[in-house]
């Protein structure tokens, strides 16, 4: 798999950031600036370059076009280099109906693979918090490393969807459609949960050494599946939806299959929700998303790039420079963002970190004089 780091963006009627080139380099990026400045902005418009989507709910080209602009049109460039430091130029072009996309001045034929990881400040509530968020989460990271994985998931999420517009519309001779439909439900969750089971078996093993690796404390840290299907054959998940049919047929929704399936996240063999602090489930979410790095790097000698929108919160002085260390140490290219000036103190120490200072969408060498 190849990886990339950004080496430049430049984004011209991207919500409120100036069409200022804004550069990168191969390690720490340090984004600062005030809150609403546009930080996270400039996150976004990378993820959305590189993954075609916003890492914001709902959002798309109407929320991203800058409100003043006089063109209804986004603008996207940047040179990513490759792990051989080879340059390639990306750019995207994006109007209310279509975005073109290009690599090297050449329109592109097939989407790019750019690996990458973001945390937001709320995503370790978040995880800790609600369990769709957990299944998200699980998937998105699955079907990162896992190209089957997504095909598997893709296909059952659409049959879930055919069987439950069946079972909520009932046309004529719907129950013989859904046996059908049940055969593909019960071959793909058992895809899904083997992968599933076989993903947490691998990330264990870099969990509880990666909490140990950033914050200097031991605790086994490890995740669980929630599923009634593990173990199951085919056949038996296909009888379990047959048994589960005429309830399904009286609420018009599929009521159990994979996609209910929950996971939870042991600290110390504790449930990290009901047992942690706020400051232990970051840390504990931290270091699940550190150790997926590793994962990643385990299966495809590379790393994706980090984006990390202020983590600082709930953490103490002490945490935060267990982390910058952490990161200091890394090989892997990360964007880190923060308004909190204690937190910004602290990364302004970073030896060799590239410093960008954003106020209000432009970009400066220098801190904000005010
Ligand atoms: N479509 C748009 N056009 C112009 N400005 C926008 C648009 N969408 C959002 N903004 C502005 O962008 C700014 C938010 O930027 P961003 O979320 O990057 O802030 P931030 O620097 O990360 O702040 P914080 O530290 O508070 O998280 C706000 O001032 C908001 O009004």
């Amino acid at each position: 798999m190849q990886s990339f780091k950004i080496s430049k963006l430049q984004v011209t009627n991207f919500r409120n950031l100036q069409p200022d080139i804004i550069e990168f380099n191969s390690g720490i990026n340090c984004i600062l600036g005030e809150n609403g400045n546009g930080k996270t902005n400039i996150l976004e418009a990378l993820h959305v370059l590189s993954t075609r989507k916003s890492f914001r709910k709902n959002t798309a080209f109407p929320q991203f076009l800058g409100i003043d602009c006089e063109q209804p049109e986004i603008i996207f460039s940047s040179v990513f280099l490759d792990e051989h430091s080879n340059k390639m130029s990306l750019s995207a072009k994006m109007d209310a109906k279509t975005t073109h996309w290009f690599v090297d001045g050449q329109p592109m034929k097939r989407k790019l693979d750019i690996k990458l990881v973001f945390i937001n400040p709320f995503d370790s509530y978040a995880f800790h918090n609600t369990s769709s968020f957990r299944r998200q989460w699980m998937d998105q990271h699955i079907s990162q490393i896992d190209s089957n994985y997504k095909k598997c998931l893709s296909r059952y999420n659409s049959s879930l969807r055919f069987r439950n517009s069946l079972l909520s519309k009932k046309p004529a001779k719907y129950l013989e459609q859904i046996r059908a439909i049940d055969l593909e439900l019960a071959r793909y969750s058992c895809i899904l949960t083997n992968t599933r089971l076989k993903f947490l078996s691998e990330i264990e093993s870099f969990c509880t050494q990666t909490f140990k690796e950033i914050f200097s404390e031991e605790h086994l840290l490890k995740i669980t599946l929630d599923s009634r299907v593990i173990g199951a054959s085919e056949d038996d998940i296909y009888q379990m939806l047959q048994e589960r049919l005429p309830k399904d047929e009286i609420v018009g929704h599929t009521t159990y299959c994979v996609h209910k399936d929950d996971y939870v996240l042991l600290f110390d063999g504790l449930n990290s929700f009901e047992y942690c602090s706020l400051g232990q489930q970051k840390m504990s979410y931290l270091s699940l998303l550190f150790a997926y790095i590793e994962l990643f790097r385990y299966n495809f000698n590379s790393f994706p790039m980090v984006l990390i929108d202020d983590v600082s919160g709930e953490l103490d002085k002490n945490r935060w420079q267990k982390l910058i260390n952490y990161l200091e140490r890394s090989s892997f290219q990360v964007l880190i963002t923060t308004a909190n000036e204690k937190f910004k103190e602290e990364l302004e120490t970073i030896h060799g970190a590239n410093k960008i200072y954003v106020q209000a969408g432009s970009i400066t060498n220098m801190p904000n004089s005010r």
